[in-house]
């Protein structure tokens, strides 16, 4: 179909997926995704030992998106390798987010002959806001070029990053040099929540999660400007590397940006929490529609091909 495009090698239906942590924790999770519409489908991030996460509510819709601080619950590694192993169908990538370097090099290096067998493709996940205790390695650029470092050194397979938003030009130019001197990164995932946003009910003149006082990352229409711009900086600046794009789609009309500013693949988080897998089915037919209306043929006729002024 018009949708059809290629990632990886990988031949997907549509560009669509779910972000990872959202609807893709447990096997019931995981079913609805496989089942889903989605031309694609990520694992929640994982470390090595499963995880409870934080207090809830750890999760609030709010006005124009979503905030959480889920913190990190997720079933351990071994139960998503597994998941990878066993899976048929859909490509599969496989989110990967370590405590410490040392646990990222070893989930890496077990996940490698499972990602060679099956296909699947890891997400190396550097920018969780949530764990506290924990700074974000994305805005650590030392500890970040010697985390990716690593673990190309023990991963021999292309595998992502899923960055954090950067608000800076001079960010995105030292966080794309370290990108560009490493050659198994063969994607980044731009962007992971905005970190530490607080989401305040004026009823009841308090915040909306427990976690951290009510900091969360943010999600949903808050953040589509900011994704954007780090899809397309990143496109710019990584010519031999893919981009996906995350962050504040709903419809098929955020998709069409993303995909203009130089996504490859579309991943819906916020959106999806809220709607349900259906969406995948009604951003699917609204996007061939728009495609139609466009006169664009597949989807390679628009991508990257935003214009400027
Ligand atoms: C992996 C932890 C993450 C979480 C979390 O589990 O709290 N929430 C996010 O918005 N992004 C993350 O990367």
């Amino acid at each position: 179909g018009a949708l059809t495009t290629t990632f990886l090698g990988h031949q997907v239906s549509n560009p669509f997926l779910n972000a990872a942590g959202v609807l893709c924790r447990t096997p019931e999770d995981l079913l609805q995704l496989a089942s889903s519409v989605s031309g694609s489908m990520i694992t929640k991030s994982c470390t090595v030992e499963p995880r409870e996460g934080n207090p809830e509510p750890r999760y609030a819709a709010a006005p124009y998106g979503s905030i959480n601080s889920m913190g990190l619950p997720n079933l351990g590694f071994e139960f998503y390798k597994q998941f990878a192993v066993e899976h048929r169908g859909k490509l599969l990538f496989i989110s990967v987010s370590g405590m410490s370097m040392d646990e990222n090099v070893k989930m890496a290096k077990d996940l490698l002959p499972v990602a060679k067998e099956t296909g699947c493709i890891m997400e190396l996940n550097l920018s969780c806001p949530n764990v506290p205790g924990k700074p974000q390695v994305g805005y650590d650029f030392t500890t970040m070029r010697e985390y990716l470092q690593r673990v190309s050194s023990v991963y021999d397979a292309p595998f992502g990053v899923k960055l954090p938003p950067y608000f800076d030009i001079a960010h995105f130019d030292q966080a794309a040099a370290i990108f560009n001197e490493i050659p198994q990164v063969a994607f980044l995932t731009c962007v992971n929540s905005l970190g530490n946003g607080l989401v305040i009910d004026v009823d009841t003149e308090t915040v909306a999660i427990k976690p951290k006082d009510g900091f969360g990352g943010l999600g949903g229409r808050y953040i589509l400007p900011t994704a954007l711009a780090n899809v397309n900086a990143f496109y710019r600046r990584c010519p031999t590397k893919l981009v996906v794009g995350c962050g504040g789609v709903y419809s098929a009309n955020e998709a069409f940006q993303h995909i203009l500013a130089g996504a490859s693949l579309v991943q819906v988080g916020t959106a999806l929490h809220e709607e349900g897998p259906q969406i995948f089915q009604r951003v699917v037919d609204e996007f061939a529609l728009l495609m139609r209306a466009k006169g664009y043929n597949t989807i390679d006729d628009f991508k990257g091909k935003l214009k400027t002024l």
